[in-house]
C-alpha cells in the first residue's frame, strides 16, 4: 500500500474518496481490527504515508522517529508518513477543527468554551480552543471524574458562549442522542459537532431551532484531509479544495425529504427527483405497509388513523438515518410533531405545492373531496411551512418541478446551511 487509512472499522470512510479527489493517488482503507495487526502494519512501514483513525492515534507515537510538538502535545498522530524509512507523525484533525472554526467565524478568544466528551478528540479540540485564546476550556463527562464537570454541572452553572461536541453522542446509528439543554446556556453563540452522520446531530438541531449558528463536522473531516495530503505530498495546503469536496460529498449523500398536501405529487416528483440526482427513491407509504404488511386504507379503516401515524414516524425515524435518499412521505407526515426534525438531520426538506383544484380525491384515505381539501390545506400549511426548507411549485410540468428542487437542493448548500 502507498497511501491510505489505518483503523479498526472504516466502512464510515469518506477519505477514499476525499483523497483521490485532492491528490490524485490512490487510497486504500485498511481496515486493521486488532491491535496486532496495527503493531505489525506499523514495523513493516510498508507505505508511504497513511491517515490514522480510531482507535490507533496514540498506538502510533512510539513508532514515530519525529512527532511535530503539537502532536506530541495533543497525544494523538492522524497523519504519517514515511521518508526514506523515517516515520514522521502529524496531527491534522488540529488543521481541521481549527478550519471549521475560523470558516464560519467562530472566535474562541476570551471565551469560555465547553467540550463534550473526554475522548480522544477532545484533546484536539482544547488544543485548538487554548492555541485560539479561549478564556476557559472546560470538559463535560457523563462521570465527572479527572478534571471534567458532569452535564448536570455545566447546566446548572448556565456559563459557556461556544460548545464543541467531541463525543460519539447523537452519532449514527444512536441519532437524536443529547446530554444537554441548550436552553440553559443564556450566552450561548455557537455549537460546533466534530460528528458528520448524522449532519445535524440531535445537539445541532437544538442549537438551530434557538437560532444559535451550528456546524457540522463534515468541512473539518475534508480539512483535515486536504492538509494530510499536503503532508503525504511535501506541497503547499491547498484550502480551495475544501469547500467544492464538502459540496460534493454533501451533494452525493445528503437525503431531501418532499411533504405537501394528498396527491400534490411527492411520489411522482420524488422518484423522477430521485433519477435526476442519481439517488436511492423512497415512498415512506411503501415502508409502512410493508411493515404493517397491510395497505395503508386498510391500516385506517381496521386500526385508526393513531395506529398509522405510529407506523409512519417509526418509519421516519429509521429511513432518515440512512443517506443518499429522496424521501416521499404521506401528506400527513407532518402532523406528528418531530417528524420534520427527524428528516431534516440528513438534508432538506421541500414542500411540494400544488393547487387545491388539482389534487386527487380518490384512493386517499384523508381527501374527501374538495371542500374538506380545502379546510386541510388551511389547516396544514403553517405545518408544511415551518417543517420544510423551501418549497417548490408542481403546478406545471414535472420537468420544471424537478429543475426547481434540485435548485432548491443546491441552494440549501450555501454558506451557512
Ligand atoms: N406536475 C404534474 N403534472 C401532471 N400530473 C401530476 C404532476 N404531479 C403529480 N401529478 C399527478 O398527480 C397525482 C398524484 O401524484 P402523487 O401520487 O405523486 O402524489 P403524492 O403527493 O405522492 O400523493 P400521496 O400524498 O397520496 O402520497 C398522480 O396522478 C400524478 O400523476
Ligand atoms: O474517518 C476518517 O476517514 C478519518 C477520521 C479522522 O480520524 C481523521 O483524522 C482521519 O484522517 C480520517
Ligand atoms: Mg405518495
Amino acid at each position: 500500500m502507498e497511501y491510505g487509512l489505518i483503523g479498526a472499522k472504516l466502512g464510515h470512510s469518506y477519505s477514499r474518496q476525499i483523497h483521490e479527489e485532492i491528490g490524485g493517488y490512490s487510497y486504500e482503507l485498511k481496515e486493521l481490527p486488532t491491535r496486532a495487526d496495527a503493531e505489525a502494519f506499523l514495523e513493516a512501514r510498508d507505505f508511504k504515508a497513511v491517515n490514522v483513525t480510531i482507535p490507533y492515534k496514540k498506538l502510533v507515537i512510539p513508532y514515530c522517529d519525529e512527532v511535530e510538538p503539537r502532536a506530541a502535545a495533543i497525544g494523538a498522530v492522524n497523519t504519517l508518513v514515511n521518508r526514506d524509512g523515517k516515520l514522521y507523525g502529524y496531527n491534522t484533525d488540529y488543521d481541521g477543527f481549527a478550519y471549521l472554526a475560523r470558516r464560519h467565524g467562530v472566535r474562541f478568544r476570551g471565551k469560555t468554551v465547553l467540550i463534550l466528551g473526554s475522548g480522544g478528540t477532545r484533546n484536539t479540540v482544547a488544543a485548538v480552543c487554548r492555541d485560539r485564546g479561549a478564556e476557559r476550556v472546560v470538559t463535560l463527562s457523563r462521570s465527572g471524574a479527572d478534571g471534567c464537570i458532569t452535564y448536570e454541572q455545566a447546566e446548572a452553572s448556565g456559563e459557556g458562549q461556544i460548545i464543541v461536541n467531541a463525543s460519539p453522542a447523537g452519532m449514527y446509528p444512536n441519532n437524536g442522542e443529547c446530554l444537554l439543554d441548550l436552553k440553559k446556556f443564556p450566552d450561548l453563540e455557537a455549537v460546533l459537532d466534530v460528528v458528520y452522520n448524522p449532519f445535524r446531530t440531535e445537539l445541532l438541531l437544538r442549537a438551530e431551532e434557538l437560532g444559535i449558528p451550528a456546524y457540522c463536522g463534515m468541512e473539518m473531516l475534508v480539512a483535515q484531509a486536504v492538509y494530510a495530503s499536503a503532508r503525504f505530498l511535501d506541497r503547499k495546503v491547498d484550502l480551495s479544495h475544501v469547500e467544492r469536496i464538502h459540496r460534493d460529498i454533501r451533494r452525493q449523500v445528503s437525503n431531501i425529504s418532499l411533504i405537501g398536501m394528498p396527491g400534490c405529487g411527492k411520489s411522482t416528483v420524488g422518484r423522477a427527483l430521485a433519477r435526476a440526482l442519481g439517488k436511492t427513491y423512497v415512498d415512506l407509504d411503501d415502508v409502512i405497509e410493508q411493515v404493517a404488511k397491510m395497505p395503508i386504507p386498510d391500516i385506517f379503516a381496521q386500526r385508526g388513523e393513531d395506529v398509522f401515524r405510529k407506523y409512519e414516524a417509526d418509519a421516519v425515524r429509521e429511513c432518515a438515518k440512512n443517506h443518499g435518499q429522496v424521501i416521499a412521505c404521506g401528506g400527513g407526515v407532518i402532523k406528528t410533531p418531530g417528524n420534520a426534525r427527524l428528516l431534516r438531520q440528513n438534508g432538506p426538506v421541500l414542500w411540494i405545492r400544488r393547487p387545491v383544484e388539482k389534487l386527487p380525491t380518490t384512493g386517499r384515505p384523508l381527501s374527501m373531496g374538495g371542500h374538506s381539501l380545502k379546510k386541510m390545506e388551511a389547516e396544514r400549511t403553517p405545518l408544511y411551512r415551518s417543517g420544510s426548507d423551501a418549497a417548490v411549485d408542481n403546478f406545471g410540468r414535472l420537468s420544471d418541478t424537478v429543475r426547481d428542487a434540485v435548485e432548491a437542493f443546491d441552494q440549501t448548500f450555501d454558506p451557512g446551511n
